[in-house]
């Protein structure tokens, strides 16, 4: 079964790119090719190819500067790359716009919270299923088919949160699914949800970023740093819950930048080292983390850097 080979801890990098029975080729969730992103006479990503199995957990490691967020900005449309390729399943996504490739089933957590100031936690959670309200890429259309201008998208968002009766049934379905999403997260979101978001502390906050991406339920996760700035316990906790999403849903691929170690070595299927911009290393945790290359670029660097092991 296809399923079982690429769920977490049955596929290492010796495995990759994924092959079928019979050898047929199965196409990645996601696969780069020589993307290279410049920023004036610096290359954030130099030549930068690999391909991720469908229900991967990757986790991308590497010091400052290596270049990791500019991945994760390339794959999501928010930066276009000077050369390469980016494919999501058969699809070329490499010059399509960051709602484009939403709509297709990719959600991200940015690095630092991005906090709406003037809506609750749940509004806040609802304005992550704006692509299934617009009916764009895998969704069936829900009002007539997707609307293409941006400020369609804005008008029909604003017109669920603040409750036109045509779209009451379609809201409170939404709803049902954000409730949902915010109870993942225990005792920590959901007895705040008519709490404005900006109240939150800084943890929950960051749970509240990956409770938006979650909501779109996206095949395509990026969590850039979902555990940065959180104690062990917090850490423990978001690694945890990692890990219940993952095994709830084998199918979802999860790509994240990740600095702490021990998340790395508990979660992740894969890690990709990054160095340079370039792919220093691409192989299991335990290879990957105990290969000399990435002790001297990256652990040989943890004094100096927000490596922590
Ligand atoms: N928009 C930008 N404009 C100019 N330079 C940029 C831009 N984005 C990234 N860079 C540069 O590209 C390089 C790679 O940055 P990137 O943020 O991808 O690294 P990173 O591995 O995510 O680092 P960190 O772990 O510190 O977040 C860095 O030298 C950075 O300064």
């Amino acid at each position: 079964m296809a399923d079982d080979r690429l769920r977490p801890g049955a596929a290492g990098a010796a495995a990759l790119p994924a092959a079928g029975a019979g050898g047929r080729e199965v196409t990645a969730a996601l696969a780069l090719k020589g993307v290279t992103r410049r920023f004036g006479g610096l290359v954030a990503t130099d030549d930068v190819s690999f391909t991720v199995p469908g229900g991967q957990l990757l986790a991308i490691v590497g010091p400052n500067g290596a270049g990791k967020s500019t991945l994760v900005q390339l794959i999501t449309g928010f930066v276009r790359p000077d050369a390469g390729h980016i494919r999501l399943g058969a699809r070329e996504i490499t010059r399509l716009a960051p709602e484009a490739i939403s709509a297709l089933g990719v959600a991200r957590s940015f690095q630092t919270s991005r906090i709406f100031p003037g809506l609750t936690v749940m509004e806040s959670v609802l304005v992550g299923t704006q692509v299934a309200l617009i009916g764009g890429g895998r969704q069936p259309p829900a009002f007539g088919g997707p609307k293409p201008p941006a400020f369609g998208v804005l008008a029909e968002a604003a017109a669920v949160l603040f409750g036109l009766p045509r779209y009451a049934a379609r809201r409170r379905a939404l709803e049902a699914r954000a409730a949902a999403t915010l109870q993942l997260f225990g005792d920590r979101l959901w007895p705040r949800r008519d709490q404005p978001a900006f109240s939150l502390s800084y943890a929950n906050r960051r749970r509240l970023e990956i409770a938006r991406a979650l909501v779109a339920e996206p095949d395509l996760l990026l969590l850039d740093e979902p555990t940065a700035g959180m104690n062990p316990t917090e850490t423990g906790e978001l690694a945890e819950l990692i890990a219940q999403l993952h095994a709830a849903r084998p199918a979802l691929t999860i790509v994240m930048i990740e600095h702490k170690l021990q998340v790395v070595r508990q979660l992740a299927t894969r890690v990709i080292v990054m160095n340079h911009g370039s792919v220093l290393v691409d192989a299991t945790p335990a290879a990957a983390l105990a290969d000399p290359r990435v002790v001297t670029a990256y652990l040989g660097r943890a004094a100096t850097s927000h490596a922590h092991g």
